[in-house]
């Protein structure tokens, strides 16, 4: 078994032509690509890690011929330009990964790049659960990444909007894919793509007929603040638009379809894309903005009230007044600790059965997942990879809704809140270079408000 794998690569990675011949080798015939495709598919997950770790070990840069080359340069230093410059294109050439010819070989066959991008997933995946850390592997993965960022740039890419006449098969995956508010039935897929409402998504040739990345967005008359209203409202699915109570177009959901496309910014650039096509759908719509979950946050919530539970109460996370509150609707004695009351009532959602609750809780849990989603960082981004999604794109963390999401799942995953991420178009592209560089968060007053009162109660 190991030799055939041994045997596949030495005949399917072709010979790294000499840097004379490098333009001048015929690629290798296709039957190479198409074996070295299908051995790949028939093997096993753990069979495909070593194939992996072979291909990237065995086929990579020639390191030895790369740091002759550098010696070379170093030696050059003192020589004309012209040779300067042929060295250093020797050496560019020696620093390509031998597999990298076989990635592109394997590109032009018939569903060659679909290979490649579940080829990705596999890499991301055996990274991700930490079977294998090897830098060739990580090498291999990045020179991946970077021929697919080229071929699924945005100028190849095709938008298709999704109405009730596109094909079954379609409207069958965009059910399938959508990820955050799951269709349930026919009726929901029609309402999705029914009046005020658009459905887009991103396809390419290589891969005909699979979205790539699928964007929901509801056109209304406000910047929505629940969720319910969106996907659940019966409005009645034979009218017709009134542009007149069109102003805010409402990102409610998307989703990205293929794994091994991760890092490629499909989702950034399907919702720059569509926003254009809004405007010239409708050229006074002036606001754009997403609709949001806060996965985490419940669970976030859990960990900090944890972290006081010796102390029975915290005064950080709520003040003696909401305590109180607590402890005189949980009937907690006050001995006992209304600290505990109040997890088991968040993790069983039970508190939103009680209006006094409700309206007890809504200051403390507002301020409390505006810091979570403000103040919780990762290496420095916002802990909320949903946060993190739209603040890359530059978008601004604009609202706090309360009870915008009052089903099980919304009050199980963020105590019903939402989130409006709101795209200022003409000031997405500096808020996304600050916020990469400097790691600034853009954030309006109302979440800032927010943020300094929790601030004021925790001293953090
Ligand atoms: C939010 C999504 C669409 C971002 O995808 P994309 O723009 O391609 O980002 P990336 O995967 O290139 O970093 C993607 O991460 C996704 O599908 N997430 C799960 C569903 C969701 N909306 O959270």
């Amino acid at each position: 078994w190991h030799n055939s794998m041994e045997e596949i690569l030495k005949k399917t990675v072709a010979p790294f032509p000499s840097y004379e011949m490098r333009d001048k080798s015929p690629p290798p015939p296709e039957s190479n690509s198409l074996e070295f495709m299908n051995f790949y598919k028939s093997l096993e997950k753990d069979k495909k890690l070593e194939f992996l770790e072979k291909l990237s070990y065995d086929f990579g840069v020639d390191h030895r011929w790369a740091s002759d080359l550098a010696a070379k340069l170093l030696d050059t230093q003192v020589r004309d330009v012209a040779t300067i410059l042929q060295v250093e294109d020797r050496l560019r050439y020696s620093l390509t990964p031998r597999y990298r010819q076989l990635l592109t070989h394997i590109s032009r066959v018939q569903g060659g790049v679909k290979f490649l991008v579940d080829l990705r997933a596999d890499l991301i995946e055996l990274a991700s659960s930490k079977i294998t850390d090897s830098p060739h592997m990580r090498d291999l993965n990045s020179n991946l990444k970077g021929l697919l960022s080229e071929w699924f740039s945005v100028g190849l890419l095709r938008l298709e909007r999704i109405t009730w006449q596109s094909p079954c098969e379609i409207l069958q995956k965009i059910s399938q894919y959508e990820a955050v508010h799951p269709v349930r039935n026919w009726t929901d897929i029609k309402r999705r793509v029914g009046p005020y409402r658009r459905c887009y998504a991103f396809t390419h040739a290589s891969m005909p007929g699979e979205p790539l990345v699928v964007l929901h967005v509801a056109l209304t008359e406000d910047i929505a603040n629940n969720i319910q209203g969106i996907v659940r409202e019966f409005s009645t699915l034979d009218t017709d638009e009134d542009v007149n109570k069109i102003n805010a177009a409402i990102f409610y959901s998307i989703s990205s379809t293929q794994a091994g496309l991760q890092g490629v910014e499909l989702g950034n650039y399907l919702i720059k894309r569509v926003v254009r096509e809004l405007q010239s759908e409708f050229p006074h719509i002036a606001q754009f903005s997403s609709l949001s979950p806060i996965p985490g946050f419940s669970l976030w919530l859990q960990g900090a009230l944890g972290q006081h539970r010796k102390e029975g109460r915290a005064i950080e996370l709520l003040s003696e007044q909401e305590w109180m509150e607590v402890e005189d609707v949980t009937g907690a004695a006050p001995g006992a600790p209304a600290l505990e009351a109040l997890r088991r009532l968040i993790s069983t959602s039970e508190w939103i059965h009680s209006d006094r609750l409700i309206r007890a809780l809504e200051p403390a849990l507002m301020r409390l997942c505006a810091w979570y989603l403000y103040g919780e960082k990762r290496r420095g981004y916002a802990l909320n990879p949903v946060a993190n999604f739209h603040l890359q794109n530059g978008a601004t963390m604009w609202r706090l809704n309360w009870q915008a999401d009052t089903s099980q799942r919304g009050i199980a995953s963020s105590c019903g809140i939402m989130v409006n991420y709101r795209y200022f178009l003409e000031e997405t592209s500096t808020n996304s270079a600050t916020y990469l560089q400097n790691k600034v968060v853009k954030a309006s007053e109302q979440v800032m408000g927010l943020v300094s009162q929790f601030q004021k109660n925790s001293k953090l």
